[in-house]
Parts: C-alpha cells; structure tokens; sequence
C-alpha cells in the first residue's frame, strides 16, 4: 500500500518568458509533454502598485540583469496583462496541464481570481499582505499556496491562524522556501519540513517545498520527507539574463526530476508479503544451491 501522496510538481515559469507569448507557451508545451509535470507557474505584478515610487524610477540594482531604463521600466517588461494570463490559462487547458499564477498585490490578486485557476500562489515575499490574504480568503474559492521563505516561525504561525480565522485550512498549502538565487546546500534547511509536518501538518491540505538550489537531489528528498507539492523554476535557458534563469532547471533537468519523483512515490511501501514474487524467482534459484 503507498502511503505516500502523490507528488504534484509545479514549473515555475515566472518571469523566465522574457515578456514574450511565444516562448511562454513553448514552456507551457514543453513542461506538459517533454517534462511531464502538473502545473505551470507564472507571476503577477502591477508595479505601481508594489513598488515606491522611488523603487519604480531608480535603476536595476544589477544593470547587466535589466529589461529596462529603470526597475520599474524592467518589470512591466517582464509583465503579461490579464488577458495574455486568460490566454495562457486557456492554453493550458487546451493541452490539459494545469495553470496557476503568484499574486504580489491586491489587483493582481483579483484579476487572477477572476480567471478561475485551481490554486493561486502568495510568494514568500508577499506573505505579510494581510489585506491581500484576507481578501483572497473571502473572494476566491480554490487552493492558496503559501511560501515561507524569508518568514520567522511566528509570522508563520500567524499566517496559518489567519487562515483558519476564515476557515480556509483546508485549502492551504504551506511551502518550505529558502529564498536565495540559488541557494547553497546548507541554507536549503531541508529538516524544517519536519517542523511544518508536525505543527501543521493535520490543519493545512498539504506541505509543499519551493526550491531555488542546484540540481534536483534536493527535491526528492524533500518529497521524501513529506512534501508533495514540489515547485521548482524552470526556463528553456539557463543562460538567458537574469538570476531566476541560472537557479532553475532547464526541460531536461525537469523531466528527470519529474521521473525521480514519480520513481520514489512508487518505491516509498511496505513489502505486503514476506516474498515478493519478483524475489520468489530468485529465491528458488539462489537459495536452493547445494553449498
Ligand atoms: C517568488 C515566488 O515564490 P517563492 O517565495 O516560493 O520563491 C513566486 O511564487 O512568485
């Protein structure tokens, strides 16, 4: 019997389209068909309304990174409207993956909630939005996914209160996040999904890992550890400018990753009888010998 949930593995495009429909969709195809996973993931700013104005008009602090005169200029860049997030919505449908978007502010919020996706994602660095919190809790019905990068224990414990404030628990799914690009092997405190297990792991639907590291040893063992819902980013090169491209996995690292994972879940029983039947061959074989 496999006791294990079934791993749900997310492609977190993000911004890694550069802006452009195309490529955004050769992602989505890719991650579907070569890849195999069960989500695309994309993001949603509306800068003006996130950014200071100061934040908005100074430069990128690292130019070379930049699609734009100023930060804000290399944000709307990077930015789809909501109809260009129906259509990539639709897209998915159409090819039958999954669509979801992270919301970074309260119009970005309502504008995804209006397109219906079966989750939508509060990255680490908006988890502090209580008023955004709140009204997705009261306004959209599907999961919400929550990372806890950069987030003490008690603002997690806050968070999880807020949730059940509203009776939402049950659609919550809580991440393990180091937010760092990328993120050394000794900061990726694999061990704190055991903390979240144990705290919240009878109140929330499910616990989930975001993942910034190199390679994807590290997400087999967080799925092992008991996060199921694995989110890693993804791009068609990692070279391309920018810090998310080099922390993410390229169509065939994501592939394999999908493949181990899905190789674990099946290997992570019990024996359901003393002898297995592929041993039983064995067994008479090797150990009906004469010495
Ligand atoms: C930045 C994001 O997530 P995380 O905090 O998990 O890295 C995101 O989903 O947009």
């Amino acid at each position: 019997m496999n006791t294990y949930k079934t791993p749900y593995i997310i492609a977190e495009i993000g911004c890694n389209h550069k802006g452009d429909m195309q490529i955004a969709k050769e992602l989505i195809q890719m991650a579907k068909i070569f890849c195999q996973v069960d989500a695309v993931k994309f993001q949603k700013r509306h800068n003006k309304e996130l950014l200071t104005e100061e934040q908005y008009n100074s430069p990128h602090p690292n130019p070379s990174n930049s699609y734009g005169d100023t930060y804000g200029a290399h944000r709307e860049y990077l930015e789809f409207d909501v109809h260009q997030h129906q259509e990539l919505k639709d897209f998915c449908e159409e090819i039958g993956i999954d669509y979801s978007t992270s919301v970074w502010d309260v119009t970005s919020a309502k504008e995804i909630a209006s397109l219906h996706p079966k989750f939508i994602k509060i990255p680490s660095a908006c988890n502090n939005n209580v008023k955004m919190l709140e009204w997705l809790c009261n306004n959209y019905d599907g999961e919400l996914h929550i990372s806890t990068g950069m987030t003490t224990k008690d603002e997690i414990e806050d968070l999880v209160q807020l949730f059940k404030k509203h009776n939402r628990n049950k659609d919550l799914v809580l991440y393990n996040c180091t937010s760092g690009y990328p993120v050394p092997f000794e900061d990726v405190c694999l061990l704190d999904i055991n903390l979240l297990i144990e705290k919240y792991g009878s109140d929330v639907k499910h616990i989930g890992f975001s993942g910034h590291h190199l390679g994807i040893a590290v997400d087999v063992a967080a799925y092992t550890l008991g996060a199921n819902v694995i989110e890693r980013h993804y791009t068609l090169d990692r070279t391309w400018k920018g810090t998310d491209h080099a922390a993410s996995l390229e169509p065939m690292g994501l592939r394999k990753l999908s493949r181990d994972l899905n190789a674990v879940h099946k290997a992570l029983t019990f024996k359901s009888q003393d002898i297995l039947p592929i041993e039983q061959v064995q067994r008479d074989k090797l150990k009906n010998q004469k010495g």
